[in-house]
């Protein structure tokens, strides 16, 4: 009970500080993957906090993550982006990665759209490709490597939260939709993204596994995040930006890293972004999200 009652009051200072230094108050949120950070700069009207400014914000030390909360207005709807995410192989614990995400929640926030790099598994997805996450595999989470776990504040969500259907079906139709009136549909398609601890890639072995369980993108973040805003009710849509093709043969000599992983970003960030926008500018919202935080 105890640790329930600290940890909402640290969720409640940080947006209580939050909402004191800004006047938007967001529906949407976004959280940027590797090298997809330029999201934020569509917000028009911006506040822009370093997350070592804001009580109880985890850091980001990761590069391609500058660490910056960015609130601001986009296509008449108000937005807060995160321009660099938590992961659990920075040494956070999963409850810190999620923090910004019942933070989020308390802000009033309905809808959070997570993206992020991903390797293909998939014969269908090249790099540059973006695919829709319709599901995702918690490697982490399967072995109780959980954010939920713990006591449960039942003011976010109940204990035993479903995940059928956490990646909302309405919101991928709508972006396939626009995917064709963009005319980038050919890059476009669904599919399931697993999530690993990292931060080493996959060796081969792995590779094959994840390949013969029917994932089709692996990465190494998403999966905590989606769980927690599903708990506290969040409406969620994901992308991930194929970065790269995971080696699943002894033969080839050609591998992964991070550098490759941020150049594919820089060269689909403009996609990337004009099918958020579109999204965010398409997408209703229900504004009815807040949640009574007395303890
Ligand atoms: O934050 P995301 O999931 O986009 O970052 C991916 C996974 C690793 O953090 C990194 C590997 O290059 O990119
Ligand atoms: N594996 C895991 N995480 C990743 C990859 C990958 O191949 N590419 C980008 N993030």
């Amino acid at each position: 009970m105890y640790q329930i009652y600290v940890f909402m009051l640290c969720c409640c200072k940080t947006a209580d500080w939050l909402m004191s230094q800004t006047r938007h108050r967001p529906q949407v949120a976004i959280i940027c993957g590797s090298g997809l950070g330029m999201l934020a700069d569509t917000l028009k009207c911006q506040d822009s906090f370093a997350y070592s400014d804001i009580p109880g914000f985890p850091q980001s030390t990761v590069q391609g993550h500058a660490g910056r909360l960015v609130f601001g207005e986009l296509k008449g709807k108000t937005c807060v982006c995160m321009q660099g995410r938590f992961h659990m192989y920075e040494g956070h614990s999963l409850c810190k990665t999620t923090f910004p995400v019942r933070v989020f929640k308390l802000l009033g926030v309905e809808t959070l759209i997570v993206t992020n790099a991903a390797g293909s598994l998939a014969d269908s997805l090249q790099p540059g490709d973006i695919m829709i996450i319709k599901d995702h595999v918690n490697f982490p989470g399967l072995v109780g490597l959980n954010p939920l776990s713990g006591p449960n504040d039942d003011k976010f969500g109940p204990r035993f939260p479903a995940m059928s259907g956490c990646y909302d079906k309405g919101l991928r139709c709508l972006a396939l939709d626009i995917a064709k009136q963009l005319g980038v549909a050919s890059l476009m398609q669904e599919g399931v993204y697993a999530m690993v601890g990292g931060p080493n890639f996959e060796t081969i072995a792995e590779a094959r596994l994840l390949h013969r369980l029917g994932v089709d993108a692996v990465g190494m973040s998403t999966a905590p995040e989606v769980v927690v805003a599903t708990h506290c009710g969040l409406r969620v849509f994901g992308l991930s930006l194929i970065t790269n093709k995971v080696n699943t043969h002894y033969e080839d000599s050609e591998s992964v890293n991070h550098e490759g992983v941020l150049e594919v970003g820089r060269l689909r960030s403009h996609t990337v972004q004009q099918l958020v926008t579109e999204l965010i500018s398409r997408m209703e919202i229900n504004n009815n999200n807040t949640i009574n935080t007395a303890v």
